[in-house]
């Protein structure tokens, strides 16, 4: 698991370090010029984009450094009079060149703002930005994004490499930072605001029968989902579950017929009241919001075992908040909006995807998967996981209706809601990878690689 901690955590644990701030910064500034020259490969010329506050301090201490191994080095000071004193002089004394622009260089490293940042690069620092053609490196954060939410509120610089020291921020995961590296300086943190479960992590945890289990100890998962109109979003709910885990798949609703042709293993019948037990639900995509949909959404909630609730169950949810009243407050539920149904949930996610979700679970009493490129999932206890697409194939329509029925098999299958809902996130994203491999693909064909993608992480668990 990584974890990532917010700027004031970071700058708590600073406060706390047995050392003095300046031996942090140089310790910073060394990993910054060591990621440089690992960048540079032997070219020698680099530029600094320097600014008022300690991210400027470690670009020059960096320029230092880099100076004592004989690259030529260029900075450019953004507010000369705030310019970190002894990172200057340190970096005159080196041999640095102060320039009112910078000239060709093979890298430039980003000091401008970091985790101090607010807003969007100021006009005099776009202006400067602009002008490069190196690849850049950002010292701890690419300037102009915040180190708590990613967010990007004006222009940003694009990073080649990102070098940061002592942990990750929020930015790391949540924005495009390029490559990121992290230097250790000595800092000392608690417990994470925000984390990533490696793949390893993911395949360890994914259900897998044993030599007792038979289809019923591996969980029953219930799908409730599709109509007449959309029979497709039932097809591949359903697929993922019987794809996902080795327990059974009971479909019921309105496309049973079109589910029966494509799933023959699935135990399909017309009515949630007739379909037998179930150890979890998913209920919502391509049901409708009649009455009807209705009906099946209050009786899953009041069937007492976990429920992901996902698409037309969400609207459903924000339009009748009564609803909720079905559930039994002691079983877990998953809430998947996307960006609009979170709104009509919740209220406009904003730029703080994290504390949107974070609320949003505290306020549900239920685990909030936030879509998106960057997936962000909220359990009400806090804990607040991240997961990040390799690529963006899996914004294809129908993608939502997989995601849902791999969560619905991992509850079935006795998972945390928590790490069900992130497991699933991650096998899904690799999914639309490994079917894509660089082309368009259609959500049949991402939910056609899930058995690809759980041996993938499967095959990453360490053997006892
Ligand atoms: N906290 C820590 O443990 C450590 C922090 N270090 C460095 O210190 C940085 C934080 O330094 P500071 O707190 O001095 O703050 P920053 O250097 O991030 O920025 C502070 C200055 O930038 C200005 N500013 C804010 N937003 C701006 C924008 N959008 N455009 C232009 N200027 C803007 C502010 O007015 C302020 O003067 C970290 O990102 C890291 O690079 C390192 O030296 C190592 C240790
Ligand atoms: N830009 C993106 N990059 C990667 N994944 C994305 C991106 N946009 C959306 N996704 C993923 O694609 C899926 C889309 O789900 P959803 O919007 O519910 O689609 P649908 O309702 O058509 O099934 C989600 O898993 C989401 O995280
Ligand atoms: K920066």
């Amino acid at each position: 698991m990584r974890g990532m901690w917010t700027a004031a955590e970071v700058r708590a644990a600073e406060e706390r370090a047995p050392v003095a701030e300046s031996v942090l910064m140089r310790r910073a500034a060394f990993g910054t010029a060591t990621v440089a020259l690992s960048m540079l490969d032997g070219r020698r010329r680099v530029g600094l984009l320097v600014g008022a506050g300690n991210n400027g301090g470690d670009a020059l201490w960096a320029g230092y450094f880099l100076r004592r191994r004989g690259v030529r080095v260029y900075a450019v000071l953004l507010a000369p009079e705030r310019a970190h004193r002894a990172g200057l002089a340190a970096f005159r004394r080196a041999g640095g060149r102060v320039v009112d622009l910078l000239p060709e260089v093979d890298l430039v490293v980003d000091g401008i703002v970091g985790l101090s940042g607010r807003g969007g690069l100021r006009p005099d620092a776009v202006a400067h930005v602009e002008r490069v053609t190196a690849p850049i490196l950002a010292v701890d954060l690419p300037s102009g994004l915040d180190a708590d939410t990613g967010a990007a509120s004006g222009r940003h610089v694009r990073a080649a490499v990102t070098v940061t020291f002592g942990c990750l921020k929020p930015v790391h995961a949540l924005a495009d930072c390029g490559d990121v590296r992290l230097v250790d300086i000595g800092l000392s943190v608690d417990s994470p605001y925000l984390s990533e479960l490696t793949s390893a992590e993911i395949g360890a945890l994914w259900p897998v029968p044993g030599r007792s289990s038979d289809k019923y100890t591996q969980g029953v998962t219930g799908v409730a989902a599709g109509s007449s109109v959309y029979p497709g979003a039932a097809v591949l709910a359903t697929g993922a579950a019987v794809l996902g885990t080795s327990g059974m798949v009971r479909y019921a609703g309105a496309a049973a017929e079109a589910v029966r042709a494509r799933w023959p293993e699935a135990i399909c019948t017309g009515s949630i009241t007739d379909a037998g037990r179930v150890q979890a639900w998913v209920v919502g995509p391509g049901l409708g919001t009649g009455s009807s949909a209705e009906a099946a959404l209050r009786t899953v909630l009041e069937a007492g075992v976990p429920v992901c609730v996902d698409a037309d169950a969400i609207t459903l949810l924000a339009t009748n908040p009564s609803l909720s009243d079905a559930r039994d407050p002691a079983t877990p539920l998953v809430l998947t909006p996307h960006d609009r149904e979170f709104a009509r949930l919740a209220g406009a996610v904003g730029d703080d995807r994290v504390g949107a979700a974070r609320r949003a679970a505290a306020r549900f009493d239920a685990v909030v998967l936030l879509k998106g490129h960057a997936t962000v999932i909220a359990a009400p206890d806090g804990r607040t996981l991240v997961n990040r697409a390799g690529s963006s194939w899996a914004a294809t329509a129908g993608s939502g209706d997989v995601l849902s029925g791999l969560i619905g098999a991992l509850l079935a299958s006795g998972t945390d809601p928590l790490l069900a809902a992130a497991g699933a996130a991650h096998v899904h994203t690799l999914a639309a990878d490994l079917a894509a491999s660089g082309a368009p693909i259609p959500a049949s064909s991402l939910l056609a690689a899930v058995p690809d993608a759980v041996r993938t992480v499967r095959a990453l668990v360490p053997s006892e």
